[in-house]
């Protein structure tokens, strides 16, 4: 049984694994500030030679970013560390074996960290292999959570299916989240908290139990599935000192990155976050009485997901978020490459923000959904309403940061958001903390205020749940 964490004075490590990047923070566990932080990219999308609607990242490179950000903390504090705190992006799996997950490497006497060994590559939440019809051959699961491409789950029937050897050759599956959980507390079996195993699908939220019977049922190979312990468990204990954390240091059993951000901001029940990063959620959270119905509907863009201590967050949770922005960056970068010119992303995205800040309205029409969206699976980006006059990068710009924000409201409407008592929205995620245009457009679309605090994110969150258990 999992025991809950006690950080006393020193400092929380909070992490989060992000499709995009590792961001680390340390928070003062009396003060409760952030004293430091780093993210580094981790550019680990590998071309699948399987499906060409696989999304597959190298766990390799995730962990080396970690490596970057942890290498970039003061050492001093982390000697100090009482506690870590891990979370990340939900809904993938990784898969690997339980003694030889990692290898141990000590760098001049100085530095000890871990390198991946037996593992698979990770499938990504935006993994698209699992069609509507193979999805459909599914069994139905018992959970008010419907089951889509990308779920951990779902993605397990379709290696079954189509490549069960390679599933053969595990003895462990999680998300990343829990896989580095896993080495860094020698853990014999991965364990889960709720948050996660809700991602994955055939989880019943209510019990807190996989739908094993189900799974048993259609050869499902259940031994894969991790353990399940409560949100805000402990998972274990560091096994070795790492980046002068000492050993045996609690280490919490990981979390989702959505939830993480709504705890780094949500103080007042009428509060809603609006999260941007490489997909987008919005969401609040249920009155402390509600339960979920007995069924999922897949039709719905609202879904709600286990937040802590029994309680729920309704969530819509769009596919298409920073993504979208980054996509349209890598496709300038293309065609200028084409040209012969090399100019650096960072640079691309603040000349397209410049440009639009300085072209506040414009009549051309984007919408977003590049990726599809969970409960409308065949929707898809579009260009409309062109004339000659709004082809500028300013009109082109604002245009694509407005369809990211109005898919959103399409998914929950500010009517909606009035009628479960909102007031506020509170901004989080790089994505819109970076971007003044997706700001300005979503506080056009919400007719809410929408602010957006200091330090708020997903690594800030997670450290927060841990510090606030002492
Ligand atoms: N220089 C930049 N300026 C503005 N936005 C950026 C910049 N670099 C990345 N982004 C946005 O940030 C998103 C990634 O955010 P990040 O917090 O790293 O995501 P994740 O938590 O999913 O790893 C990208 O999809 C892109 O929209
Ligand atoms: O789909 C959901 C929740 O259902 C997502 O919100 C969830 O947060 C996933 O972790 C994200 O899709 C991935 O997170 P990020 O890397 O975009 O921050």
């Amino acid at each position: 049984m999992a025991a809950s964490l006690s950080c006393s004075a020193g400092f929380v490590l909070g992490m989060d694994l992000g499709t995009t990047s590792v961001k680390v923070v340390l928070l003062d566990a009396q003060s409760k500030t952030v004293t430091d932080s780093k993210s580094f990219p981790t550019n680990s999308d590998t071309s699948s030679t399987s499906d060409i609607h696989a999304k597959e990242q190298d766990p390799s490179l995730i962990i080396s970013a970690l490596d970057q950000c942890m290498g970039s903390l003061p050492k001093d504090k982390l000697k100090k560390v009482k506690c870590i705190g891990v979370c990340g992006q939900m809904h993938g799996i990784v898969l690997w074996k339980s003694k030889s997950g990692c290898e141990w490497l000590s760098e001049d006497h100085e530095i000890i960290r871990f390198i991946p060994k037996d593992v698979s590559q990770l499938i990504t939440w935006q993994d698209g292999r699992c069609s509507a019809d193979f999805l459909s051959s599914l069994p139905k699961p018992d959970s008010h959570l419907s089951v889509a491409t990308g779920f951990g789950c779902a993605t397990i029937f379709w290696y079954m299916k189509h490549r069960p050897e390679f599933l053969s050759g595990f003895s462990d599956a999680g998300t990343i989240q829990d896989y580095v959980v896993s080495m860094l507390c020698n853990l014999d079996k991965c364990v889960m908290t709720g948050q996660n195993a809700a991602s994955w699908g055939y989880f019943n939220t209510t019990t807190n139990k996989w739908n094993t019977q189900i799974l048993k049922d259609a050869c499902f190979p259940v031994q894969l599935l991790p353990v399940v312990v409560e949100s805000g468990a402990v998972a274990g204990h560091t096994s070795s000192e790492w980046y002068g954390i000492p050993a045996h240091t609690a280490v919490g059993a990981a979390l989702g990155d959505f939830q993480c951000s709504v705890y780094s901001c949500m103080t007042d029940k009428g509060d809603a976050v609006l999260n941007m990063s490489t997909s987008a959620q919005l969401t609040f959270s249920m009155p402390a009485e509600f339960t979920p119905p007995n069924s999922p509907d897949p039709l719905s863009p609202i879904a709600y997901f286990p937040y802590l201590h029994g309680s729920y967050l309704a969530v819509a949770a769009s596919l298409n978020g920073g993504n979208v922005m980054a996509t349209f960056v890598r496709m300038l970068d293309s065609w200028m490459k084409e040209f012969g010119l090399e100019v650096n992303e960072s640079r691309i995205y603040s000349q397209l923000i410049q440009s639009a800040l300085a072209q506040p309205n414009t009549d051309l029409t984007v919408t977003t959904a590049l990726l599809g969206e969970r409960h409308d699976p065949t929707s898809s980006a579009s260009v409309s309403q062109i004339s000659p006059s709004n082809l500028s990068l300013g009109h082109v710009t604002r245009a694509v940061c407005r369809g990211i924000i109005e898919n959103m409201a399409s998914m929950m409407p500010p009517q909606s958001l009035q009628a479960a008592g909102v007031r506020c929205i509170i901004g989080s995620g790089s994505a819109l903390s970076c971007n003044t245009v997706l700001q300005q457009e979503a506080e056009r679309v919400f007719t809410f205020p929408v602010v957006y605090g200091k330090d708020v994110d997903s690594a800030v969150g997670v450290a927060m749940v841990f510090n606030d258990q002492t």
